[in-house]
């Protein structure tokens, strides 16, 4: 992409009204606008991230064995009527008429959609288990929506439904979820640590929060210190391996940890005192097991193997995945601006022309940038007519991963220079060093 023909709106000055670092580096960087109180546009450059945060979700969902659909966002209370939650939601949702003065609703979640969809076709139980996921935006009217799109009132959520036919059977597939979470947030360059959390709104009595550690975080968590070095699991997991992911569910929660809601003091302090971790966190997943919650009353039923019917044993798994490009950010950041995982960052490369109109300069960055594009790299040339220190700042601040430099004096002896983000090392070489090096 060309500097010059894209649009990336960057702010010069630090936006007011941005309270943490990742709201005022993804208003400054033009990664985001907000439309009104908690609800944004995703201008290109955010968009590219988002698209790859849901890159990365969508490959472990399905890895783990669970279906992509997409439901609707507006959905009829007559659903939420069956379920019993359309009054107990209470002010955060979003209640709208349709033009026939019909009830509708702007969905915050869609366990009833979900099950209602699973009523309409599956009968047997040989049709379990089932995972159904969709990645699709929804509205909580928040009464205090804050820090940019960390807590926003219309938001991206990966939700997903697990269908049982016991009660042990969808411990299986929450034990799913729970290893595919931990490799999706290890693959974004985060450590999420799971949680023993309250079910809230949602409902059933098993359930996990999955927090990183970051002191803007709004929640206050207290965990073992060990966690840092647990292993992940591996690309090679086997989802249908009923013991192997009760092992890894039972690794992960061998040791203390929970939200505020669910500290427990004592059971804290008999952790020695250097094994003590308390700190702020991100809830970034949270993941319920609610039994037969809402196929009971929805008469969600399958036929057994004793030929009589069952209500499914469900459970719902949600990542938030406009709250993950922030909590990135305020994970992997400097003074200078963003540090993108290589996984999610938005060009893979940036080019920097120091002297536009320089035609030793031009001509060597068109050879990189052609080369880089040819090898399916993203890459960003600024090719615009600034001076370098501009565009120095932009890339540092906008953090792709690595800058390749085209100066005058270097490009006379032939050579770049490549400095990577990160760490700040920067290393002199030819042009056809940089894009062996890159490409
Ligand atoms: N207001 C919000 N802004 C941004 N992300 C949010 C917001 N509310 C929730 N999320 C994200 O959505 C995830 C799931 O939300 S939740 O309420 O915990 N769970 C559910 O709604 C269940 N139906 C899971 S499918 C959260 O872990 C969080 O990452």
């Amino acid at each position: 992409m060309r500097l010059s023909r894209y649009f990336m709106p960057i702010l010069k000055e630090n936006p007011k009204e941005a309270e943490i670092v990742s709201h005022r580096l993804m208003l400054r960087t033009g990664m985001i606008r907000q439309q009104s109180q908690g609800i944004y546009s995703w201008l290109p450059l955010g968009k590219r991230v988002l698209d790859k945060v849901n890159k990365i979700i969508r490959e472990e969902q399905n890895r783990s064995g669970a279906i992509e659909l997409l439901m609707p966002t507006l959905q009829s209370a007559e659903l939420w009527q069956e379920s019993g939650r359309y009054d107990a939601y209470g002010k955060e949702m979003l209640r709208i008429k349709d033009r026939q003065d019909r009830p509708m609703l702007y969905g915050p979640t869609n366990e009833e959609m979900v099950t209602d969809i699973f009523r309409s076709y599956v009968k047997s139980y040989k049709d379990l288990p089932l995972n159904l996921y969709h990645i699709q935006l929804k509205f909580r009217d928040e009464i205090r929506p804050r820090f940019g799109t960390m807590r926003s009132r219309e938001f991206m959520m990966k939700d997903a439904y697990s269908f049982d036919l016991t009660q042990e059977d969808a411990v299986h597939s929450y034990n799913k979820m729970f290893a595919a979470y931990l490799r999706t947030f290890n693959r974004l360059g985060l450590r999420a640590i799971p949680m023993r959390a309250d079910t809230g709104p949602i409902g059933g009595n098993l359930s996990h929060e999955f927090i990183i550690l970051a002191d803007t975080g709004e929640s206050e968590v207290f965990c073992h210190k060990d966690f840092v070095n647990f292993d992940i699991p591996g690309e090679d997991t086997n989802f249908d391996d009923v013991a192997g992911l009760k092992g890894i569910f039972d690794k992960w929660t061998s040791v203390y940890a929970a939200t505020s809601e669910m500290h427990d003091e004592a059971a804290f302090n008999a952790i020695p005192e250097g094994d003590r971790l308390s700190a702020r966190g991100i809830e970034v997943g949270h993941i319920f097991y609610f039994g037969t919650k809402y196929s009971e009353p929805m008469g969600a039923k399958v036929q057994g193997p004793d030929g009589k019917e069952h209500a499914v044993h469900m459970g719902s798994y949600g990542i938030g995945p406009t709250r993950l490009v922030p909590a990135i950010i305020e994970a992997s950041h400097d003074e200078n601006g963003i540090i993108w995982p290589d996984s999610v960052a938005p060009f893979d490369v940036v080019v920097i022309n120091m002297k536009a109109g320089d035609q030793a300069c031009d001509e060597a960055c068109e050879t990189i940038y052609a080369a880089l594009s040819k090898a399916g790299k993203d890459a960003l040339y600024d090719d615009r007519d600034e001076r370098a220190g501009t565009k120095f700042a932009t890339a540092d601040l906008i953090g792709v991963p690595v800058q390749i430099i085209v100066g005058p004096r270097s490009i006379a002896n032939g050579e770049v220079e490549v400095k990577d983000r990160k760490t700040g090392a920067r290393e002199t070489m030819t042009v056809e060093a940089a894009i062996k090096r890159l490409a």
